[in-house]
């Protein structure tokens, strides 16, 4: 059985060797003719697998995406060829929330903001959006949710419109890129929407580039629209709008859900999928090929208050390092490179936080972080 997946998948040898021949290849350059022997394609977001990729490809029996987002994917065409499908649903949803509270600490720091009496307006409440509210809660934040989606589902959290939670102090995006549907998500922040925002307001985007309408947001920005932005996906990747980068914050390529256990998790998620379509018994956990964080022991010695939790935060993920890399190094590495050769990232549970009084805060354990056993 030939498997070929992305070049850019962690562990993918460690998982995949005892189920056939590997094949890597690079994201963008999977050709019609490259693909036209494999049993199994497993891809990341960056390859579009379609008729016109498969077209010489007969024997196909699964492909996977080691990702949450199925917007490159033709998933009616692999329908219509009987072709198993599986994607990765929350395998980075808590990479992404670690992500948006490093923003948040940092831009609090930067304009010396309460978070504690902040209103964070989550779009979208599913894997991602959920992981950020249960991260909020731990912190005290209020948030507001918007799903309608999840709302007519009977999802029993409660709801706000997408108009009441573009009122709130903080905006984070967290839904699929749709053109379809009842409520597609495709510019879902216009002209129009983006022009009632306030100088005062932060607006987050680590979900898809064309959820936010670039141009005009640049056209917004370059007025001296004084709203901040929290930019990690971009319309059009891999060429971004660059003029739009020098409005922003902070500006990332496309990495919010990058830490290593989020990407390692789509892989093993891959894993488990393909070993249940060939009937095979798993016998590998991710556990097994995880390293130990550099510095994944910490101790606290003094009251554990939000100074304390911030450095813990900047500490394990420090959202400016990934901001400097995108400012220094776009325009001679590119996008996809910075991609690439991302930097290790743990995430807050690669890391155990022991309090000198242990019973004195929940917070880090609600937050995600170990405790010593
Ligand atoms: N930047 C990154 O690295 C990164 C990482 C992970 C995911 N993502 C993107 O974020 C998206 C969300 O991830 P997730 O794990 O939460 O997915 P999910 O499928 O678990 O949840 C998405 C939620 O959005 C809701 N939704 C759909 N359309 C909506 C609309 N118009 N308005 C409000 N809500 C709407 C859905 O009902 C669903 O509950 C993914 O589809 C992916 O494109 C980006
Ligand atoms: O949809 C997702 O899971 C994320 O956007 C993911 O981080 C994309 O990463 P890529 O497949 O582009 O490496």
């Amino acid at each position: 059985m030939k498997i070929y997946y992305d070049e850019n998948m962690p562990f993918a040898r460690e998982f995949f060797a005892g189920l056939g021949e590997l094949i890597p290849f690079a994201g963008r350059e999977l050709t019609p003719q490259i693909a036209a022997d494999a049993d199994v394609l497993l891809v990341r977001s960056i390859t579009r697998v379609n008729a016109a990729l498969l077209s010489d490809n007969k024997g196909l029996q699964f492909v996977g995406t080691a990702t949450i987002g199925v917007d490159h994917i033709d998933l009616g065409y692999l329908n219509s060829r009987n072709i198993a499908f599986s994607a990765a649903p929350g395998c980075n949803a808590v990479s992404v929330a670690e992500y948006v509270l490093s923003a948040l600490v940092v831009l609090a720091e930067r304009y010396l903001l309460d978070l504690s009496a902040l209103t964070v307006g989550i779009v979208g409440a599913g894997n991602t959006g959920t992981r950020l509210s249960e991260k909020l809660d731990a912190l005290g934040i209020n948030y507001c949710l918007c799903d309608p989606l999840l709302e007519q589902q009977g999802d029993e959290r409660e709801f706000s419109s997408l108009e009441q939670v573009l009122n709130c102090d903080v905006i984070s995006l967290h839904v699929p890129l749709t053109t379809t549907g009842e409520y597609p998500s495709h510019h879902l922040l216009n002209r129009d929407n983006l022009a009632r925002l306030t100088d005062r307001q932060i607006l987050i985007n680590a979900c898809r580039g064309e959820v936010v309408d670039n141009q005009a947001l640049l056209a917004l920005k370059q007025q001296g629209h004084g709203l901040k932005l929290v930019w990690d996906v971009w319309e059009n990747e891999p060429d971004v709008l660059q003029p739009l980068i020098e409005h922003t914050e902070i500006a990332t390529a496309h990495i919010a859900g990058y830490s290593l256990e989020g990407k390692a998790r789509g892989t093993e998620m891959l894993y488990l999928a393909l070993c249940k379509q060939l009937k095979i018994k798993p016998n590998l956990s991710l556990e097994q090929f995880l390293p130990q964080a550099a510095i994944s022991y910490v101790e606290i010695k003094q009251h554990f208050d939000e100074i304390i939790l911030n450095q813990l935060v900047k500490m394990v993920y420090d959202v400016r390092r990934d901001d400097g890399i995108f400012r220094q190094q776009l325009t001679s590495q590119g996008f996809d490179m910075l991609r690439k050769n991302y930097p290790v990232r743990r995430e807050f549970s690669a890391v155990t936080v022991a309090l000198e009084e242990q019973a004195s805060s929940d917070v880090p354990h609600q937050l995600g972080f170990n405790f010593p056993r």
